[in-house]
């Protein structure tokens, strides 16, 4: 079955696929599997969105899949596939964002992604991309600045729509305040234990797609936590329907109009994650999640520091930019 799509404000060429595969696997580019192996397997199973980062290490690998996808004739253009790249913190900088695009458009052999990120509301000073980020490289971002170099990828084509990664309320708002193209997509921590349904509500009325990363918790990832797989009235779902409690967090995250991103390199469990489109949650189900209690799993303790600029979770999570 198809994956479903959705109409991306300020894209007029491309919807972007519901269902994404994630090519992040801890630590980057050490995996056991071959990456490209890897995602061509994806290609087979029916996955069209692929969303990268300049940190990940997979900008390589995704590109020598789509190479090969085209060769052995599993895609018959590069236009069938959509696209994601992120801008990491040490690009967070006017004059480092273009030639960033550029870096990592070299590194897929791509002319454009479909959508390229600002990965954090976060700038460390440039430099090296490292997992964790040195505390005293960081700097105060200038979202104004940055979202005007992103603004001008858009323009040269080279990005063909912009957005941004894990920006709450406020940071959104702040942007919102000064961009001229707005951000057609917003890249967060989503899942039945941590529903965002204030950050919903704001991107629904600004027309800003969510794309929901770690839908399972990221179970098994260096900072992943079990809460949501282990959770036990998703468990109880889960059992009820016959049904995996992946299937039960990909299809909540679906039924909330959102695209989410799902990251497994195994051909089992790439195939269990797209075979969500066919039933349902049925109310009953849909209130007992939504009555879960809520526990953020992606604590960004490596972007708080004394000096600051954000001091606090709080401040990363909530505060201004
Ligand atoms: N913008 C950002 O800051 C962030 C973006 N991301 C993006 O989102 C993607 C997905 O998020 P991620 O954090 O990886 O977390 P996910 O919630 O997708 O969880 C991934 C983990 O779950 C396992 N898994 C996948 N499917 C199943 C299944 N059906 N049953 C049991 N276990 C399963 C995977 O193992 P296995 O491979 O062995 O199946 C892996 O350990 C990333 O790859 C990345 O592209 C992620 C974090 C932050
Ligand atoms: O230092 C922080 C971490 O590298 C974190 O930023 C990444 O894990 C990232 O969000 C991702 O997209 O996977």
């Amino acid at each position: 079955m198809a994956i479903p799509e959705a109409t991306l404000v300020g894209s007029f060429e491309k919807k972007i696929p519901l269902v994404s595969f994630g090519t992040a696997e801890y630590p980057f580019g050490a995996s056991a599997h071959s990456v490209k192996d890897v995602i061509l397997d994806a290609i087979k199973i029916g996955y069209r969105h692929f969303d990268s980062a300049a940190l990940y290490q997979s900008e390589k690998p995704l590109g020598e899949a789509v190479k090969e996808a085209l060769s052995l004739g599993l895609i018959k253009s590069r236009d069938e596939l959509f696209i994601t790249s992120k801008l990491w913190c040490s690009d967070a900088h006017r004059h480092c964002v273009l030639p960033a695009l550029q870096k990592s458009l070299k590194s897929m052999e791509l002319e454009y992604v479909d959508l390229y990120l600002v990965h954090w509301p976060v700038s460390v000073k440039p430099g090296e991309y490292e997992l964790l980020v040195k505390k005293k490289d960081l700097v105060p971002i200038d979202i104004k600045a940055v979202w005007e170099a992103m603004e001008e990828c858009y323009k040269l084509g080279l990005a063909k729509s912009i957005g941004v990664s894990n920006f709450t309320c406020k940071k959104l708002q702040a942007l919102l305040a000064t961009s001229k193209i707005p951000p057609a997509v917003n890249q967060v921590e989503m899942n039945p234990l941590w529903q965002q349904k204030k950050l919903r509500e704001l991107c629904r009325e600004k027309d800003i797609i969510i794309t929901a990363y770690s839908p399972l918790g990221a179970k098994g990832t260096l900072w992943g936590k079990n809460w949501v797989m282990d959770c036990e009235g998703l468990q109880q779902i889960a059992n009820q329907k016959n049904k995996t409690v992946a299937q039960i967090c990909l299809r909540w995250v679906y039924e909330h109009g959102v695209s989410l991103l799902v990251k497994s390199f195994n051909k089992e469990r790439m195939k269990e994650n797209l075979d969500i489109f066919d039933w349902k949650l049925s109310s009953e189900e849909s209130r007992m999640i939504s009555e879960i209690p809520q526990r953020k799993g992606f604590p960004g303790e490596e972007f708080i520091s004394d000096d600051g600029p954000y001091k606090s979770l709080e401040a990363l999570w909530d505060g201004e930019i």
